[in-house]
């Protein structure tokens, strides 16, 4: 049985969307899945819904865990090495970004307040509006939203109809006519929902959105409430990419391609703004704790 080296980690959340950051820059961990998910088990790990390695793309390439660099990432970009709580593999984070580039900014990694985040869906440009070394306020350039048409859902016996939307990660956002909060948070997520297989070959992550409604707040257009189903995970109180696929479902749905939605979940309040075909996400990240995992940890 083999025994691992003591890891450091960063314990930090986005919207209670919880990740183990594991600083690696030189990417020398062997992030198999087994390791991921036991870091993630809530009983016999640290606990999280994902794991974010940091290391730079560079590294990651040499050491054969990315095949080439992605569009829009350079070899000394601080790269998102994303991992879902049962070890699958992710394109895309969008609390896991806000909450990497506070890290790489409290660790003193990158010295600028933009800066471009690797992804396997391709460099996130993020801008720090706030961040001492425990909360920070970021926003992140998500890219591309592309829409695919509709596609349904069974959800403990309940037939629902969503866009698919792909921002990097698949997304199936069910916007649900008279869905009220309250109706949402009563809502049972705990069974495995089934997607048309044919659609979504690789999963996809659900969102349950209530329709938007207008707000009185400035510079936001709407509200709405989200709850979501995570590919690798299960229920999350909380999914960047997630809110956005539902910022944009909810937008189509009350007839605009175009807007400002501010996003309940149960972890927290996130602002999406939808223009062009493409995304901005914005929300807070927090820095938990800060400790080493002792060498056998895992055995
Ligand atoms: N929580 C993330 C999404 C993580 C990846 C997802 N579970 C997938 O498999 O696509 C977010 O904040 O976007």
């Amino acid at each position: 049985m083999t025994t691992l080296p003591a890891l450091t980690y960063v314990k930090g959340h986005g919207t209670q969307n919880d990740f183990v950051i594991l600083p690696d820059p030189y990417a020398q961990i062997e992030l198999t899945a087994d390791l991921t998910a036991a870091l993630c088990d809530r009983q016999r790990g640290l606990g999280a819904d994902g794991v974010l390695r940091v290391a730079t793309a560079g590294a990651l390439v040499a050491e054969g865990v990315l095949e080439r660099l992605p569009d829009g990432v350079s070899g000394v970009d601080w790269f998102m090495d994303y991992r879902n709580a049962d070890g699958s593999i992710a394109e895309m984070c969008g609390n896991g970004v806000r909450v990497f580039a506070h890290f790489c900014r409290s660790a003193d990694l990158v010295d600028t307040d933009r800066f471009t985040v690797g992804s396997r869906a391709g460099g996130r440009p993020v801008t720090i509006h706030h961040a001492d070394g425990v909360d920070a306020d970021v926003s992140v350039d998500m890219g591309q939203v592309r829409r695919g048409g509709e596609s349904s859902v069974d959800i403990a016996g309940t037939r629902l109809t969503g866009e698919v939307i792909d921002v990097g990660n698949p997304h199936l956002a069910c916007v649900v006519d008279g869905l009220t909060a309250a109706g949402l948070a009563e809502l049972d997520l705990t069974a495995t929902p089934e997607l048309d297989a044919a659609v979504f070959p690789h999963g996809a992550n659900i969102e349950i959105v209530t329709p938007v409604v207008p707000t009185a707040v400035d510079g936001v257009d709407f509200h709405a409430a989200m709850r979501v189903y995570e590919r690798g995970v299960g229920e999350t109180r909380s999914c960047g990419t997630g809110l956005v696929a539902a910022a944009a479902a909810g937008l189509s749905r009350a007839g605009r391609s175009e807007g400002v939605v501010a996003l309940s979940v149960p972890g927290g309040d996130v602002v999406v703004g939808v223009s062009d075909g493409e995304a901005i996400l914005r929300g807070p990240s927090r820095l938990v704790a800060r400790g080493e995992l002792l060498p056998g940890w895992a055995r």
